[in-house]
C-alpha cells in the first residue's frame, strides 16, 4: 500500500505505525536506514557539498544522524559528527557503529556550511539540559544552514510547544514518516523554515488529522443559472462595511448570486452587489441556499435577532464573528452550519456552550464541534478545521500579512460562497480556508482585505478541475 503523506500524526500514532511496519516485515533498522539515507541526501543537496556537521543525540533521532553521516561520507561529503550523548537504543547503537568516521565528543565545536540536528526528535519529553542546549545553539550560531532531522531539537512533537526558550531557526524541517503537529502549530512552526517530508512507508492511520490539500472545484454546469449555482443572503449589521468585504469574497468565490441583507443600501456598494432591503423577509426565498451571519453583526438585541432570523430560516449557515459570541446551545436551527471562531471567539463559545479551555486547540475544536453540531474553523497562525464526526484539517502555513483588519471577513465570505454552491460545511470550510490562503500568496506582501477578496477569484481558478 502506498504510505499515506497528507496525516499528522501525536507521536503514539507514530510510534504504532512504524511498529505495524516492523510486524509487518520492516525491520527497525531499515526504518532508521531509510529516514537517514533521505535525511542525508537532502543534507548533501542543500548543502551543495558543503561541510556537514551532524550533531546525534541518544535516541532514534540521533540514530538517523549516524545513518545520515554514513551517507553523506559515502558522497565524499566532509561530515564532522558530534556525539552529545552516547546511544541509547539498538538501532541507534548500530548505526553509529555502522559510521566509520570520528565521532567528536560535545566539547568540540564545529563550525561550517551545514548543521544537520539529530539530537532529539519526537522523543524530547522535557526541556533540554543546559548543556544540550549551549551545544546547539553554538553550532547552529556557526553554521551557515541550519537543517532539522524531524523536528528542530527542543520542540515538543504533539503540542508545538517550544520547551527552551530561544531555540535557534532552521532552514529546513526534514520530517521522517509523516507530519507532526509540531510543524504546522503555534509556537514552534515559524522556527521549522521549509517543511520537507520523508517517505518511509508509514500507512494511513484511521482518524488521523489530515493536512489541508488544494481542492478540486468544478466550474458551472453548462446549463447552470445563478440560483443553480447558489443563492447566498449575507445579513449585514450594525457595522455593515465588514458584510460588504464578505459579500466581495462570495461574488469571487462560485455562488452564482450574492445577496446583502439590510434595510438601508449601504452607501458606495459597487453595482453587482444586489442589497435586499425586504431585509430579513427574504430569507424565506427558498431560492436561498446559505446565509452568512455575524461580519459587522454587532452584540446588540437586534443583532440577536438577526442572528436568530437566519438560523430559524434553516439553510446552511456560516456563524463568524459578533454572531459567535450571541451563539447559545439552546439557539435554534437544525441545518448545516460553520463556526469560524478566532481564539476570543472559542473562548466565548466554550463558556457558552460548558466546555474546557484547556487542552490541545484540534481538541478543543472537535469538542465544540460535537456541542455545537457544527464545523469548526479555529482561526490562527495555525488554523485548524474540526468536523463533529470526527475530523480534523490542519491548515497549512499561510502568509503572515493575513493579519490585517477584515481578513476574517474575507475567509467567511469563501466559505459560504462555497455553503451556497454545494452545501456540504465540511467541504466549504475546507475549501474557503484553502481559497485564503491562497488568494493572500498571490497578493504579496502588505495587502488590504479589500485587495484579497478582489483576489479571490484568481486564488479560485487554481483550484478549478
Ligand atoms: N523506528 C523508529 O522509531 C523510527 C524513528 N525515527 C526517528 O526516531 C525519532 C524518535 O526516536 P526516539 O528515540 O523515540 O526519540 P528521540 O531520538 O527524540 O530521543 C529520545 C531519547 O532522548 C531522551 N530524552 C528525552 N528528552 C530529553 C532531555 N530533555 N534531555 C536528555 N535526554 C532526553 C530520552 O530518554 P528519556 O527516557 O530520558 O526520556 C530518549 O532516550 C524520530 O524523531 C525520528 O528521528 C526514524 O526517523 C524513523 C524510524
Ligand atoms: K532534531
Amino acid at each position: 500500500m502506498p504510505a499515506d503523506l497528507t496525516q499528522v500524526l501525536d507521536v503514539a500514532a507514530m510510534r504504532a505505525a512504524e511498529a505495524a511496519l516492523i510486524v509487518g516485515g520492516t525491520p527497525a533498522q531499515e526504518l532508521m536506514e531509510t529516514a537517514g539515507r533521505a535525511l542525508g541526501e537532502w543534507a548533501r543537496r542543500l548543502g551543495a557539498g558543503r561541510p556537514v556537521t551532524v550533531l546525534c543525540g541518544p535516541g532514534n533521532n540521533g540514530g538517523d544522524g549516524y545513518v545520515a553521516a554514513r551517507h553523506l561520507s559515502e558522497h565524499g561529503v566532509p561530515v564532522t559528527v558530534i556525539a552529545a550523548r552516547a546511544p541509547t537504543t539498538p538501532e541507534a547503537m548500530t548505526a553509529r557503529a555502522l559510521y566509520a568516521g570520528a565521532v567528536q565528543e560535545p566539547e568540540v565545536m564545529a563550525s561550517g556550511g551545514v548543521l544537520l540536528d539529530c539530537l532529539f526528535g519526537s522523543g524530547l519529553s522535557r526541556p533540554l539540559p543546559d548543556d544540550l542546549f549551549a551545544l546547539l545553539t553554538g553550532l547552529a550560531d556557526r553554521h551557515a544552514l541550519r537543517i532539522a532531522a524531524d523536528l528542530p531539537s527542543g520542540i515538543e512533537a504533539n503540542s508545538g510547544a517550544v520547551l527552551n526558550p530561544g531555540l535557534p531557526m532552521f532552514d529546513v524541517t526534514v520530517a521522517l514518516g509523516a507530519w507532526k503537529h509540531a510543524h504546522y502549530a503555534m509556537p514552534a512552526a515559524p522556527l521549522m523554515g521549509a517543511l520537507r517530508l520523508v517517505d518511509i512507508g508509514v500507512q494511513a492511520v484511521p482518524g488521523a488529522a489530515r493536512i489541508l490539500a488544494k481542492p478540486r472545484i468544478a466550474s458551472p454546469a453548462a446549463d447552470a443559472h445563478k440560483y443553480r449555482r447558489g443563492l447566498l443572503a449575507v445579513l449585514a449589521g450594525a457595522m455593515p462595511g465588514a458584510a460588504l468585504l464578505s459579500a466581495e469574497a462570495a461574488q469571487r468565490a462560485g455562488a452564482g448570486y450574492v445577496k446583502l441583507l439590510a434595510s438601508t443600501r449601504p452607501e458606495g456598494v459597487a453595482p453587482s452587489l444586489v442589497c435586499d432591503v425586504t431585509d430579513l423577509a427574504a430569507l424565506a426565498d427558498p431560492r436561498v441556499a446559505a446565509i452568512l451571519v455575524g461580519p459587522g453583526l454587532g452584540r446588540s438585541t437586534e443583532a440577536v435577532g438577526r442572528l436568530n432570523a437566519a438560523l430559524v430560516a434553516d439553510r446552511p449557515v456560516v456563524i463568524d464573528a459578533d454572531a459567535l459570541t450571541l451563539l447559545k446551545p439552546e439557539s435554534p436551527g437544525t441545518a448545516p452550519r460553520v463556526l469560524t471562531p478566532h481564539q476570543g471567539e472559542m473562548a466565548a463559545l466554550e463558556a457558552a456552550f460548558g466546555l474546557s479551555a484547556i487542552g490541545p486547540r484540534r481538541a478543543r475544536a472537535l469538542a465544540l464541534a460535537v456541542a455545537a453540531r457544527a464545523v469548526v474553523l479555529l482561526k490562527g497562525p495555525d488554523s485548524l478545521i474540526a468536523s463533529p464526526d470526527g475530523y480534523v484539517t490542519i491548515g497549512p502555513r499561510a502568509s503572515t500579512w493575513l493579519s490585517v483588519a477584515g481578513s476574517g471577513d474575507v475567509l467567511a465570505g469563501m466559505i459560504a460562497s462555497r455553503l451556497a454552491v454545494h452545501g456540504d460545511a465540511h467541504r466549504a470550510a475546507q475549501e474557503g480556508l484553502w481559497l485564503h490562503g491562497e488568494a493572500a500568496r498571490r497578493c504579496g506582501p502588505a495587502f488590504t482585505a479589500g485587495d484579497l477578496a478582489a483576489a479571490t477569484g484568481y486564488a479560485l481558478s487554481a483550484a478549478l478541475l
